[in-house]
């Protein structure tokens, strides 16, 4: 394992020493303005290696070679900063594309199942897949449960569960059937799969720069083009004081000035602040939603598979008024009976379990009444005209009085201690009759109150949103200890706390599986969908976790603040750095012709070319230096923003006047034996 890594990454190595020399195109690097502004010194600096009096000056051929093989380095250091960034992902890339062969689907037509190519499947189509047999496409299952070995894409060897209806119905193509059979609808078209986006993602293949990204190119991008005015112009007042200013001397002092460290680094601090998300099994579809995850204020989760397991299984009939078991249970059953939730087939289960009964035959040509996010309800409307539904508790209430029913007196209290233990309760009921109560049980996952706990450090508020009842709501808040919670939320209900929290100029992330989540999860900020959950959930979202991990919305936060911050700090470091070389530099140009200059000299470099030199080379290995930082990000941990900044301000800052001031000197010291 060991072995293959780092042949792994002796590849990747040997491949971004490739890509630097590629890049040199003038066509891809003026895109980074301030390193093609470095190249044309560079061509500059070479030319008048072999032509030496090109502008009239009379610098010797060797020393304009040297700044310009050290130019040229400092482009490639560049170059290889942003290609070993890039690097990992294309490695990526290569073994999903692996993953991605064709294969043979088993197609349900009209008259049996057709043997057809995976390419040839389109939206809607419906394959039966097998044990052993790799799932042909994205999709939905519509009928069955099978364990599903996902390894492929999630790198997890546990085997998951797909069942049809709920929460956990969605397939991806390329995994594959390790127990049963399934049905699956087709939910994409060729070229468009999860696999082909995830791709294209790691890749980096469709990468833009983000919102921040381009504001801060643009202001270095300025500072560069003013250094350029100031250089262009100084040999102007040069020649007003009788000093001659030779070009490869104005191209060192340029190069010097502009903030080459951040403008070699940028790209690739933002590739790998995607490739860390990446890594930690989390699907960002843009860069723009790790930097917002970043400055998140407000979280809103919701509670069943997110909070808690979201395996809801019934585990108890509770009669009401003068009703039995056996009759909750018999119409819990045939409510139940077309329900493919797994709620619903919970019922079955536990009514199998308890050695119960129920009359299926009754709901024979009855028309199902589909679970709904709005209504809360499902059920069946028998052909004798009988309404049978369950559902939460306040829905069934409404339901019932709205046709004349009443409330059984003793229904709130068998509800409530329910809902008090974190169970919820589904209310039975026969048009205006209620029957009594299903107890769906639930858990928390652990270690929620820690990772709460955590966010609120981060200076971070967590609500749960969910459609449940306020009392098994606040059970589970209580147990899960988030600072807030919403019960009873329909989808537009989880929509509009988002943007009220957003109105109030904050940042809302997302985290939610179901379909019903969708409509939240495009509106937030950073929506993060589990791969476990809906194909409309993850479609919506800006972020799959692969894990299924709600919790990790904490670690997508921090690598969001590190990113944000490694960008910041090394800004600070670079522009602190040229102060240095300012002082490096501008008294060598002007000693060649005024000796009395020296007095400029505060740094003592040997000669006025061996501090061009020197500075030169400090500003090129400057790059290399830093790319480990700039791949790991700095250091974060989780407290308050302000202290943050000042914290790195000081270290970035200072660091950045000092350490230039003593590299610069070294280097001179050894530069001099020879210049
Ligand atoms: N199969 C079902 N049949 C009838 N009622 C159901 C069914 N599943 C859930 N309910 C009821 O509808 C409510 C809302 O369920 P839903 O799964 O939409 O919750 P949600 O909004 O996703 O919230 P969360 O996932 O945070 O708990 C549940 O609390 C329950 O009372
Ligand atoms: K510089
Ligand atoms: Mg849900």
């Amino acid at each position: 394992m060991n072995q293959k890594k780092s042949a792994l990454s002796r590849e990747i190595m040997q491949n971004a020493i490739k890509e630097s020399f590629l890049k040199l195109d003038p066509r891809v690097m003026i895109r980074n303005p301030i390193m093609f502004v470095v190249e044309v010194g560079f061509i500059i600096t070479l030319l008048l290696t072999f032509v030496p009096g090109a502008f009239g000056g009379a610098t010797p051929r060797w020393f304009n070679l040297v700044v310009s093989v050290i130019l040229l380095f400092t482009v490639l250091f560049a170059n290889f900063a942003e290609a070993l960034a890039e690097g990992r992902g294309k490695a990526q890339a290569d073994s999903l594309k692996r993953t991605k062969k064709e294969i043979t689907a088993n197609k349900i037509t009209g008259n049996g199942v057709k043997t057809v190519s995976s390419t040839d499947l389109r939206k809607g189509d419906v394959v039966l897949v097998s044990q052993g047999e790799s799932i042909p496409g994205d999709g939905e299952v519509i009928e069955g449960l099978a364990s599903v070995d996902e390894s492929a894409i999630t790198g997890e060897s546990a085997p998951v569960i797909k069942e049809a209806g709920g929460d956990f119905s969605s397939v991806t193509g390329g995994t594959r059937v390790i127990s049963d059979q399934i049905k699956v609808r087709i939910t994409s078209d060729p070229g468009e799969s999860f696999l082909d986006r995830m791709i294209s993602l790691v890749e980096g293949a469709k990468r833009q720069k983000t919102p921040n990204e381009i504001a801060l190119t643009t202001v270095l991008t300025s500072l560069t083009l003013i250094f350029l005015i100031v250089v262009v112009t100084l040999p102007f007042f040069g020649a007003y004081l009788n000093i001659e200013i030779e070009v490869p001397m104005l191209v060192a002092l340029l190069v010097c000035l502009i903030p080459t460290t951040i403008g070699g680094l940028l790209s690739a601090i933002g590739i790998a602040g995607m490739d860390r998300v990446t890594r930690f099994n989390v699907l960002a579809m843009s860069g723009k939603a790790v930097e917002a995850a970043g400055d998140i204020n407000t979280i809103i989760l919701d509670k069943t598979g997110t909070i808690t397991y979201g395996n809801r299984m019934a585990s108890e009939f509770i009669p009401v008024g003068t009703e039995t078991v056996a009759d909750v249970a018999e119409w819990a059953a045939i409510s139940s009976v077309k329900d493919e939730t797994p709620e619903g087939r919970s019922v079955l289960e536990l009514i199998k379990q308890q050695g119960l009964s129920y009359e299926a035959g009754l709901a024979d040509g009855g028309e199902f009444v589909e679970f709904k996010a709005e209504t809360r309800m499902s059920g069946i409307d028998l052909k004798d005209g009988r309404k049978v539904r369950k559902g939460a508790v306040d829905a069934i209430k409404k339901w019932v009085a709205a046709q004349g029913g009443a409330v059984p007196a003793d229904l709130d209290k068998n509800s409530d201690s329910v809902a008090s233990a974190g169970g919820t309760p589904l209310a039975v009921a026969v048009d205006n009759r209620i029957y009594g109560i299903i107890y769906l049980k639930d858990t928390v996952k652990p270690g929620m109150r820690e990772r709460f706990e955590q966010m609120r450090q981060m200076g971070i508020k967590s609500i749960m949103c969910t459609g449940d009842n306020p009392l098994t709501a606040a059970t589970i808040a209580r147990e899960a200890g988030v600072d807030d919670f919403i019960a009873e939320s329909k989808p537009e209900d989880k929509i509009a706390v988002i943007r009220r929290e957003q109105a109030q100029g904050k940042l809302v992330a997302m985290t939610g599986d179901g379909t019903n989540d969708a409509p939240a999860l495009a509106q937030a900020d950073v929506g993060i969908a589990m791969n476990s959950g809906t194909v409309a959930a993850k479609e919506a979202a800006n972020m799959v976790d692969l894990d299924s991990d709600p919790s990790k919305i904490i670690e997508v936060v921090a690598i969001g603040k590190q990113l944000l911050m490694t960008r910041g700090a090394l800004t600070t470091f670079s522009i602190a750095n040229d102060i240095a070389k300012y002082f490096a530099i501008i008294p060598a140009l002007f000693m060649i012709a005024i000796p009395e200059m020296d007095v400029l000299n505060v740094m003592k470099l040997g000669s006025p070319m061996s501090a061009i030199i020197s500075a030169l080379i400090f500003n090129a290995i400057i790059i290399p230096l830093l790319i480990p930082l700039s791949m790991k990000g700095v250091a974060y941990k989780p407290v308050s923003s302000a202290r943050l900044l000042s914290r790195n301000l000081f270290v970035y800052g200072m660091g950045g006047v000092i350490v230039p001031f003593a590299g610069i000197k070294i280097i001179d010291l050894l530069v001099h034996l020879w210049v």
